[in-house]
């Protein structure tokens, strides 16, 4: 064959191949066919070892290896492959710049490449695996520089012209085919993109915790990096610095406490790093040993570096544009729109996941001062407030009450009230004395928290350094954090301070807490001023019995003679029973001293005889007043009344002057002492009574049944165990002991220095008829106590001396003491000008009661006549 033809030959040959490779390039679809492909044609024509494809970043200005021929590759088994592959070359050194410069294919000696030390390192690989030439062309597309096609060979006549030109012939179909390998793969990769981020978007909608999170987070990182490792912080509420939310440290394997300290602890924000990613709209990419070497001394880049965590991205973790936190993350490459797609949804799920949290704590908060509250709620004594809130303070966990104090009645000082021994114990050698400390309103803190809005918290650190530290030192020796503290007020009364320490308190349910507490104390301190009170009015009320059981004091009863030492014996018989008693006599001759006899020497007289003169009431009123009546039960009946038979339960009730109870009022009475039971004047329900009654009268009530004025049903109710009183007129053997009696009294009472009564005077007064009884004796030696001029009575004062006398002078042996009354009555009415009662009425001259009068007038048939004839 000549060699015209033979070169006829391979013109055809070649124009074959170069069509095959055009209809190849045009339907490759897979990146690596087309160097294969490639590789497989032009070896038809020319002989090399093996070829391969670098594209250019134009990002860095690197190139880096994307099509590789691995098959007939000779430096496959180099032990740098694996680097050589993944490795980017720089575009700034002469080798590579001289490829650059020009449209054409350019051969190498890698012999003499090897003198060049900026040559790029694949040279080396190459040239150490027995490679000794290779070609280089730049590949273009649309005027720029996109990579290059290289072709080594391990002779060093391979690259004929004829192969240059081919090269150069194909370097802008190769080139084409390249370009589109890179659409197809961008194109595939924001699929592959969107469906990841479609994925993440799926699992994120069943997110609901913090738990849930930290999951979903996982498992989406760990497709992006399976090795990688990351941390989800969150920005504190002091807005200054950040605290880990949710992390995984991946794969790798760290220092353990380091771990635990760098995930408890709080970072500032302003750390030249973290600072740096929250500022940045994009994704940042750090390299770890870089970081530490420019100085940040944060603890989590010792962590990092600990772990071998070699690049750190940190994307900024956003709400609208308000930072919330951040996420780093230690992987290689970053793909910045998949990073900030996944921060997006992390940081909205962030936000809800801290908004059911608040709803929750706010919950929690809500129930747990409801179970407070109704802890509180009864409370009326110190004791019990004390168990309450030991109670809530132990459920809150870790939180101590350090101080209550209150403000004294001055207004000035504070004194200690409550607070928690254990705190304390053992810190503090004498903290019994500081307790029991009082302190003023102008003590730093006490002033700092009356000064507040009504409660702060203080940091115990800080405190320690400023120039009060005189408690702060004593809060630091308890290991808390901060000390929360708070007014205690009612409305506008401030009632003292309340110092809690913890080291973690939410303020709305500590003021909820102090309000309620508050509450109690103020509940407590009026408790204990209304128990003082009651505890002064029971005192009171003990003194009182106490003289009335002096004044009326059986023993104090005068008079020995035969009949009143009958009296006496009755009393004495009759007082420790529940019988009903019936006193009779005349006037002033001493019923109700008997009454009170009689319950002072029962088993009742712990309890206040209660007394009601039947005679003093108008008859209306008197049923009410024996039983109390309902609100509403009558016209003036404004509130609930309790009646005396009420008041007198398990107690005496002495009816004084019964005989002149009105008729329907009888019934009623009549009705309890039977039955042993009443109702209030209006009221419904049936109140059993266990009340002894005593009464007494000094009408002859036989008498007043027979003339139908007193039921008899009713008198022989009460006239179970009847005593009689003897008028003082029968008594006289008893005149000189109450005369002695009366004066000594007087004299006492007066504060004159009477001791004596002339022997004239004692006649006298042992001569007069008494119709007012042992009470005109009594009157008659009050008066001659104040009107006598030295130690001695020697006159005395009785109603008229005339009428005494002439009287006493004028009876005769034979009148009936009715008639001597009745007389006697008269001559006083004549001197009252028929006055019976008030200031200078007969009833006074006589020292009985007007009703009384009334009656005898009535019983002894007195007319006006009688006393206004002349
Ligand atoms: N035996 C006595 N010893 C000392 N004082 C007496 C004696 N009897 C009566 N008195 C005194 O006389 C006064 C009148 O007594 P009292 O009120 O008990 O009489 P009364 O019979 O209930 O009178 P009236 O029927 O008017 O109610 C009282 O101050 C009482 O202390």
């Amino acid at each position: 064959m000549t060699r015209h033809l033979q070169h006829e030959n391979f013109l055809e040959k070649q124009r074959q191949i170069l069509l095959e490779l055009g209809n190849d390039i045009t339907r490759v679809r897979e990146k690596n066919d087309l160097i294969t492909l490639f590789s497989k044609r032009i070896k038809g024509l020319f002989y090399f070892t093996h070829t391969m494809i670098t594209l250019i970043d134009v990002l860095d200005d690197t190139y880096k290896p994307f099509l590789l021929d691995h098959e007939s590759s000779p430096i496959r088994t180099h032990p740098d492959y694996a680097l050589l592959v993944n490795a980017r070359f720089s575009l700034d050194e002469p080798f590579i710049k001289s490829v650059l410069e020009t449209d054409y294919p350019v051969i190498f000696e890698l012999e003499d490449e090897m003198a060049h030390p900026q040559s790029p390192v694949f040279l080396r690989a190459n040239y150490d695996m027995g490679v000794k030439q290779v070609l280089m062309m730049k590949l273009m597309n649309a005027d720029k520089p996109i990579g290059f096609i290289h072709i080594y060979s391990d002779r060093t006549d391979s690259f004929t012209q004829d192969f240059k030109d081919i090269i150069r012939r194909i370097s802008s179909q190769l080139s084409s085919a390249v370009s589109n390998i890179i659409k197809n793969e961008d194109i595939r990769k924001k699929e592959e993109e969107k469906s990841f981020l479609l994925d993440f978007s799926n699992d994120m909608t069943s997110v609901r915790t913090k738990e849930d999170l930290a999951v979903v987070v996982r498992t989406t990182l760990r497709k992006l990096t399976p090795e990688g490792g990351y941390v989800i912080r969150k920005i504190n509420e002091d807005d200054l610095t950040m605290s880990a939310y949710v992390y995984d440290p991946g794969t790798a394997r760290g220092n353990p406490s380091l771990l635990k300290e760098v995930l408890s602890a709080k970072f500032p924000i302003n750390d030249g790093l973290q600072n740096r990613v929250l500022d940045s709209y994009i994704p940042l990419l750090f390299s770890v040993s870089r970081e530490a070497e420019r100085g940040i001394k944060s603890k989590y880049l010792d962590l990092w570096q600990d772990m071998g965590f070699k690049t750190m991205v940190g994307i900024a973790l956003r709400n609208g544009n308000v930072n919330i936190g951040l996420l780093w993350l230690s992987i290689d490459e970053i793909n910045i729109p998949i990073l900030q797609g996944i921060c997006a949804q992390i940081a909205v799920a962030m936000n809800n996941i801290m908004a059911n949290e608040e709803l929750l704590r706010k919950q929690q908060e809500q129930s747990f001062l409801l179970d407070f509250s109704n802890d509180i709620a009864g409370v009326m004594a110190k004791a019990d407030l004390e168990t309450a809130v030991f109670k809530v303070l132990d459920r809150l966990l870790n939180t101590k009450l350090a101080m209550l104090r209150l403000i004294d009645d001055d207004g000035q000082h504070l004194s200690p009230y409550m607070f928690d021994k254990s705190l304390f114990e053992g810190l503090v050698s004498d903290f019994d004395k500081l307790s029991e400390q009082k302190i003023t309103t102008d003590e730093h803190y006490t002033a700092l928290v009356l000064k507040s809005s009504g409660a702060l918290v203080l940091n115990v650190e800080e405190q320690m350094q400023t120039a009060h530290k005189q408690y702060a030192a004593l809060w630091g020796k308890t290991g808390f954090k901060n000390m929360y503290a708070a007014v205690l007020k009612v409305g506008d009364q401030i009632l003292g301070t309340i110092w809690m320490l913890a080291d973690h308190l939410s303020m709305p349910l500590f003021k909820g807490i102090c309000a309620q507490i508050s509450t109690a104390v103020s509940n407590i301190k009026a408790s204990e001023k209304i128990s003082a009170y009651r505890k002064r009015l029971e005192d009171e009320n003990d003194y009182l019995k106490e003289q009335i059981r002096t004044i009326y004091n059986f023993s104090e009863m005068i008079g020995s003679g035969k009949q009143m030492q009958q009296v006496y014996r009755l009393i004495s018989l009759v007082a420790e029973s529940n019988s009903t008693v019936m006193i009779c006599g005349e006037t002033g001759t001493g019923k109700e001293l008997v009454a009170r006899a009689v319950h002072n020497a029962s088993l009742r007289k712990d309890k206040l005889m209660i007394k009601l003169n039947c005679a003093a009431m108008p008859a209306n009123l008197i049923e009410s007043e024996l039983f109390g009546h309902e609100r509403g039960a009558f016209t003036g009946a404004v509130e609930r009344r309790i009646g005396k038979f009420e008041l007198a339960n398990n107690s005496t009730l002495f009816l004084d002057e019964i005989g002149e109870m009105p008729m329907e009022a009888q019934v009623k009475l009549l009705r309890v002492l039977q039955e042993r039971e009443m109702e209030r004047v209006g009221g419904k329900t049936t109140i059993k009574l266990d009340v002894r009654v005593i009464a007494a009268t000094n009408r002859d009530l036989e008498e007043e049944v027979r003339a139908g004025r007193f039921r008899s049903d009713l008198f022989y109710r009460l006239n179970v165990f009847p005593i009689k009183l003897p008028p003082l007129r029968d008594r006289i053997e008893d005149i000189d002991a109450l005369t002695e009696f009366f004066l000594s009294k007087y004299a006492k009472t007066t504060g004159r220095k009477v001791t004596r009564i002339s022997p004239k005077v004692m006649q006298q007064l042992r001569s007069y008829l008494w119709p007012g009884n042992v009470r005109e004796l009594e009157h008659v030696m009050e008066r001659s106590v104040l009107l006598a001029n030295d130690h001695t009575v020697r006159e005395i004062y009785l109603p008229d001396d005339s009428i005494g006398s002439v009287q006493l002078s004028e009876l005769p042996g034979n009148r009936s003491l009715e008639e001597v009354e009745r007389t006697y009555i008269i001559e006083v009415l004549k001197r009252c000008s028929g006055k019976i009662s008030g200031t200078g009425g007969a009833a006074e001259i006589l020292g009985i009661p007007g009703n009384t009068l009334h009656s005898k007038i009535k019983k002894l048939q007195i007319h006006k006549a009688d006393y206004f004839s002349n």
